[in-house]
């Protein structure tokens, strides 16, 4: 991670607390990771943004759930003209996203608590999913939301590889797998010019 601001690490630190308090009541990130908070799920997400570098624009978080990597986005873009939204069907989840963006003060940050697919195209500059959907399924909410001259960041496990054969049939787009910094089996799939084959 470059350096950072004393009040970005405060505000990377509050966040941590408000997952730690509310992650027993509705469940934001599996339990057993939640020592590893740090490893497992910061860097993971923070290493988007050193992939990603979103100068402004918009950023759409497609099933943020606890924020993952939304709310890390948005921490550590808050200085910049970036408007950030984060789509998360579940409602005490959204409920704890508004929480966060207001505790946290976090500028230019909206929580939508509704399904993907049913919220009108948002033609997003940047889209992020972490541990939503298969690929192909991906793909279809990438087509909707995403500017013609966007790019999607998808982080994806081992299984990526065989998730891109299956959208073989269907889907054209440009892939690039930049391997994760967090995990050597796990990669961010930047996905352009997504459309139907
Ligand atoms: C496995 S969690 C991952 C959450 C977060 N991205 C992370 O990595 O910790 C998937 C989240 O997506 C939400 N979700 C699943 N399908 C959705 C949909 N069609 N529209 C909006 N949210 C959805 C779920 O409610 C859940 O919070």
């Amino acid at each position: 991670m470059t350096a950072v601001s004393r009040e970005t690490l405060l505000r990377l630190d509050m966040y941590r607390g408000l997952v730690e308090k509310w992650n027993p009541k509705i469940n934001l990130v599996a339990a057993s990771t939640l020592p590893d908070f740090q490893s497992r799920h910061l860097d993971d997400s923070l290493q988007l943004v050193d992939i990603a570098r979103p100068s402004g624009g918009t950023w759409l978080d497609l099933g943020s759930g606890g924020g993952l990597p939304g709310i890390v986005v948005a921490i550590m873009t808050a200085d910049r003209p970036l408007s950030i939204i984060l789509v998360e069907s579940d409602r005490r989840k959204s409920a704890f996203l508004r929480n966060v963006v207001r505790k946290l003060s976090l500028p230019n940050v909206l929580v939508i608590s509704d399904r993907i697919m049913s919220i009108p195209p948002q033609k997003a500059d940047h889209i992020s999913a972490r541990a939503l959907a298969p690929l192909p399924q991906l793909l279809e909410m990438v087509h909707m939301h995403l500017k013609p001259t966007g790019t999607a960041y998808l982080m994806k496990g081992r299984t990526w590889r065989e998730e891109s054969a299956w959208t073989k049939d269907d889907w054209q787009f440009d892939l690039e797998a930049v391997p994760s910094r967090t995990d050597p089996e796990a990669a961010i799939l930047k996905v352009t010019g997504v459309s139907h084959a």
